[in-house]
């Protein structure tokens, strides 16, 4: 089956304004950072590979099948395998986002966080949006073991940090995908302000009332 235009044209469109904006705002830099939509057939629609985000063009996005095989457009993202994992553990996600956003890739190098939860929950729009953080370990970009180490933890997580590089944060739209991974950014940046004070997270309850309501 193949995504009626509408919807399609609209995804690319909806990708390359996202791109646009979050370049605009300096949350990637560079060709850093990649985006996908998985269409209602199951296609998916990528950013290509050494694209900058801030000058996306709609009609040459990568195309892949439902099945995974590139259709079309330019030579995708070299993280195609990764937000593939993502969408095959989460089948409600129709978006993913990875960025270089500066504070969350600074959080990702720190030595000294928990590797199950990177961030505190220091507030309650995070704990909505983004919740518990694992960070995954370190590979290079773009391989295989990466792609895996990820879907490893898809399930149970929609956002993910992984070290030395950044984040990937899958929603149920873009614009969901999209405010999860702004949030963490500026979450992280407050953590980074804060680091040294002595701080007052949400508890443990406070946390769990609202996860209780969230859904992702
Ligand atoms: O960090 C990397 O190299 C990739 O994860 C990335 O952000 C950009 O790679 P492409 O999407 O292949 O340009
Ligand atoms: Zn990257």
């Amino acid at each position: 089956m193949t995504a009626t235009l509408s919807e399609e044209t609209r995804a690319r469109d909806a990708i390359a304004a996202v791109g646009k904006s979050i370049f605009d705002r300096g949350l990637t830099f560079g060709s850093t950072g990649n985006i996908s939509v998985r269409l209602s057939t199951g296609e998916t629609l990528m950013t290509p590979t050494n694209a900058s985000l801030g000058a996306l063009d709609p009609a040459r996005l990568s195309r892949f099948s439902a099945e995974g095989v590139h259709t079309g457009g330019d030579k995708p993202t070299k993280e195609a395998f990764l937000h593939q994992c993502m969408y095959c553990k989460r089948p409600q996600s129709g978006a993913v986002v990875h960025l270089h956003s500066t504070h969350s890739v600074a959080v990702s190098i720190l030595a000294d966080t928990d590797p199950e939860d990177v961030l505190p929950p220091l507030t309650a729009y995070y704990v909505m949006r983004v919740g518990r953080l694992p960070l995954v370990p370190y590979f290079p970009p773009g391989a295989t073991a990466l792609a895996e180490a990820v879907a490893a933890r898809a399930e149970k997580s929609h956002a993910v940090l992984l070290a030395n590089h950044g984040p990937v944060v899958a929603g149920k739209t873009l614009a969901d995908a999209q405010y999860a991974t702004e949030e963490l950014e500026e979450t992280a940046r407050l953590f980074l302000l804060l680091r040294g004070s002595n701080i007052r997270p949400l508890t443990e309850e406070q946390r769990k009332a609202i996860e209780e309501n969230a859904s992702r």
